[in-house]
């Protein structure tokens, strides 16, 4: 399977730590640890330092996913999910984790929070004109085809 290359540094507070990496052979995610251990309290979130930076080749993103499990079973995700790492972008990759769930969650250094899955990009122009053309749907939205 075609893979991309992305060049990452480890930052000096990631000693220790795994890079990211797939958990199994055919994993779309490359799970990420966090680089620091925090407390979460229900409602809070937190950019939480991953302990890398990277550069993404251009014409790729890489997506910042949640975890499904800590989803599930404690109410944690990804504030802006699917969070953007533009292919410019340098500095530290962060997780910015909340708690959606009623219970303060402990997040230990070295803990797997998310996962990163890079993508194509597709870029474009927007070229302004004065009227649209028509469609069936025109302007309905929003649940106007029924719930
Ligand atoms: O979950 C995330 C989302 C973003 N970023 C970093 C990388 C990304 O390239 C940069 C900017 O992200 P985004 O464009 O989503 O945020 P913004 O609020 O538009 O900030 P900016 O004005 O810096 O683009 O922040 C992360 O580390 N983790
Ligand atoms: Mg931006």
């Amino acid at each position: 399977m075609h893979s991309i290359e992305i060049e990452v540094k480890r930052l000096p507070h990631a000693e220790g730590l795994p890079l990211p990496s797939y958990a199994t052979e055919h994993a779309a995610g490359l799970d990420v640890v966090a680089a620091e251990s925090l407390t979460l309290a229900p409602g809070a979130r937190h950019a939480v330092a991953t302990g890398f930076a990277i550069a993404i080749p251009h014409g790729y993103e890489v997506q910042v996913r949640p975890r499904s499990g800590l989803a599930l079973k404690h109410g944690i995700t990804c504030l802006n999910t699917p969070g953007t790492i533009d292919s410019d972008y340098r500095g530290e990759v962060k997780v910015i984790l909340a708690n959606l769930g009623s219970e303060p969650f402990e997040i230990a250094r070295g803990e797997r929070i998310a996962q990163l899955v890079p993508a194509p990009v597709q870029r474009a122009v927007f070229a302004e004109v004065a009227e649209l053309d028509d469609t069936a749907r025109g302007a309905g939205g929003f649940g106007s085809t029924g719930r």
